[in-house]
């Protein structure tokens, strides 16, 4: 996939180009079925290319903080869009200046320096200065540089247009199922193993800590049950069933929150190997134990019940 990074106007290029424009937070089953209606439109010599934002524009423009942190950090985003087939990426700064570019500008001076066969959007897409032209405006406008236009409408999840708010409150609230069902995969943070307080060792339930995970929407504080896949080194096996604690870590006085996962049957030094936590059910909510010994007695309970439910999963998957 070619990216190229876009500050205003787009390089003149003369590829034909099928071109999907979105923020695309989540790459969830709205913005899955906006690439694959493009995929459809594509004749053997198009590409398809996406235009999209370094950060959201409600972030930059009005430092909403529900916008700063992203289900789909830039790397994630990338990594999926490749997945998908994708030619070549614009990745728009998104800053103060590029915000006050009218629709009129956006269509006409940077869009017609490229060779667009078609525009394929989402249904309720805004763009332009104040993001105040919807798609009719964008038809009329590409209408001018002789550009189809394309609007997918929303998909529908339990009675609610699958969206990247909906789902950003629902890894707030812990709904790891309900996510699920709208990114068509697991909510997963990837990170690197960074070094703790080493006290997970002793307590008989040592912890891969993930660090770099900053820009990620954080899920409800409280113990999970996942899976991890181990990107780097030499392990045999890449894929292990884990309980994940992520939050403030009450008992040991944590600071910060902070993800972590106990791998199930594995042993082992993860030191520095790049991670990524899939995030399958919340078990419960963070205890503030008055010692270690309640702590290592839940640690064990949980222990017990994550391996029940990881067993009534296969069982379930086996017999289908
Ligand atoms: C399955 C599991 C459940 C946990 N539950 C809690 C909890 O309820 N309260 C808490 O303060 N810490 C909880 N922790 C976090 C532990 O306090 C932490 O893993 C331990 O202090 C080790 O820290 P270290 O990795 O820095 O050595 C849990 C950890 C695991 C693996
Ligand atoms: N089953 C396991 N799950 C997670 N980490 C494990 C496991 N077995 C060994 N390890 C290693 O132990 C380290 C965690 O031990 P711990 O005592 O919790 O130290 P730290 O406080 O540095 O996280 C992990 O980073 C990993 O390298």
């Amino acid at each position: 996939m070619e990216i190229i990074e876009v500050t205003s106007t787009p390089p003149i290029d003369s590829d034909s180009l099928v071109l999907v424009i979105g923020k695309f937070d989540g790459l969830h089953k709205g913005h899955q079925v906006i690439l694959e209606t493009a995929r459809e439109f594509m004749a053997e010599k198009d590409k398809l290319a996406v235009l999209s934002f370094s950060e959201h524009p409600q972030w930059v423009l009005r430092q909403d903080p529900n916008f700063e942190k992203k289900l789909t950090p830039e790397d994630d985003k990338l990594r999926i869009l490749k997945e998908f087939g994708v030619d070549r990426y614009y990745l728009v700064k998104f800053t103060k200046e590029y915000a006050k570019i009218s629709a009129k500008e956006f269509i006409l001076d940077h869009i017609s320096k490229l060779n667009v066969k078609r525009i394929v959007v989402g249904e309720g897409f805004h763009f332009g200065k104040g993001s105040e032209s919807s798609t009719e405006e964008l038809k009329s406008l590409c209408a001018q540089i002789d550009v189809s236009v394309t609007v997918v409408p929303l998909i529908m999840e339990n009675g609610s247009e699958v969206s990247s708010s909906t789902i950003r409150s629902l890894v707030a609230d812990g709904e790891m199922e309900a996510i699920q069902a709208r990114l068509g995969r697991p909510y997963t943070v990837t990170g690197t193993v960074i070094h703790g307080k080493k006290l997970g060792r002793e307590l008989g339930f040592p912890t891969i800590n993930l660090g770099g995970t900053d820009s990620y929407v954080f899920p409800k504080p409280g113990v999970y049950m996942g899976t991890v896949e181990i990107h780097d080194g030499n392990f045999g096996q890449t894929n292990w069933n884990v309980l994940i604690s992520a939050g403030y870590r009450p008992t040991v006085n944590g600071t910060g929150y902070l993800i972590e996962a106990y791998l199930l049957d594995f042993s082992g030094d993860l030191y520095g190997a790049t991670v990524t936590v899939s995030f399958l059910k919340y078990l419960r909510g963070e205890i503030k134990f008055s010692g270690l010994e309640p702590l290592i007695a839940q640690m064990t309970n949980d222990k017990i019940e994550a391996q029940r439910l990881f067993q009534e999963m296969s069982l379930l998957h086996n017999s289908r």
